[in-house]
């Protein structure tokens, strides 16, 4: 079943220099994980400004979510809206201007692999490197020996049919087998978080939806907390325990709407009705942005 949280129940306008409202939202827990132990990552009040040429720009109002250990969270919106932003402040690369993210209670203020990795749209792997030693680089700053980084690398390889191509170069490998290899190497940090900026965005529309079905049981079994950005409303329903709408100008959470089927989802969800309500629910959210028309007055 499908459930909105329309923004008049949740959010506290604030009228930011006679501009737009800010969106301010305490979001609990999907019910799916909230058996787990409460919030593990808390993004309390997160506004990000940008200093430029013109002044200070406000990319990022204020976003507040509190997300459980093991939850899925999907962000959409259109582009512009300041999606990277919240990902890389979550992520520790930009310290919020306003607010603080916490993860188990502890600020996060740098980035920290162990804590949270991040899989970018441009696979971002070495083509120096084999395939292998990508996978097994991140090993390599915590220590491990090299026996062992390539028998670790080795065994995520496996788990996403690329042992084959362990000594190939990326520039040997397809983009949706580069990508795939661009996720079990952040997978191979172990870290809590995994932050993934539109990752399959490179890909042909066929390609993405079949890595996604291929992925869904390894990313959604792993325990930890995953943050996806997507422009596809079919990703962001198929994967998300909740979808974040973010809108622009300035940057703000729109709605968050839960997702309840139980994960991982074969690709029957996507014929079912709940798939089809929040994807058509999405689409009417999005058509502004779709028309070029300003939002409605919030
Ligand atoms: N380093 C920066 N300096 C100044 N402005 C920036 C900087 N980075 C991003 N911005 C601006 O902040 C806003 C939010 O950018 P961001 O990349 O977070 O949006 P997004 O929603 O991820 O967009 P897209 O979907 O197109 O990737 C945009 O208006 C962008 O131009």
């Amino acid at each position: 079943m499908v459930h909105h949280r329309a923004q008049a129940d949740i959010v506290e306008g604030q009228p930011v220099n006679g501009k737009a409202q800010s969106t301010a939202y305490k979001a609990e827990p999907s019910a799916q994980n909230s058996e787990q132990g409460g919030a593990a990552l808390t993004i309390k009040g997160v506004g990000v400004d940008y200093s430029t040429a013109e002044g200070t720009f406000t990319a990022v109002e204020r976003v507040d979510l509190d997300i459980a250990a093991g939850e899925f969270v999907s962000i959409i919106g259109p582009s512009g809206c300041g999606k990277s932003t919240l990902l890389h402040s979550i992520g520790g690369l930009i310290p919020p201007t306003r607010g603080e993210v916490e993860f188990r209670g502890e600020v996060i203020g740098e980035p920290h692999p162990d804590r949270a990795a991040f899989v970018f749209q441009d696979y971002s792997l070495l083509p120096w490197k084999t395939t292998l030693d990508n996978v097994a680089l991140g090993l390599q700053f915590k220590g491990v020996s090299k026996g062992e980084r390539r028998a670790r690398a080795r065994d995520l390889l496996r788990t996403v049919r690329l042992e084959a191509f362990a000594n190939s170069y990326p520039a040997e490998l397809s983009g949706g087998m580069q990508q795939r290899a661009a996720v079990v190497r952040a997978l191979a940090m172990d870290p809590d978080i995994l932050l993934l900026d539109e990752p399959f965005g490179a890909l042909d529309e066929h390609s993405r939806r079949q890595l996604g079905v291929e992925m869904a049981e390894l990313l959604t079994t792993t325990g930890k907390i995953l943050i996806l950005i997507t422009h596809s409303l079919d990703e962001a329903v198929f994967w998300g325990d909740r979808v974040v709408v973010m809108g622009a100008s300035p940057g703000h959470v729109k709605e968050v709407m839960e997702i309840s089927a139980p994960r991982p989802r074969a690709v029957d969800f996507m014929l079912t009705d709940e798939f089809v309500d929040a994807r058509r629910h999405l689409l009417e959210l999005s058509r502004h942005d779709l028309d070029g028309e300003p939002e409605p007055a919030e």
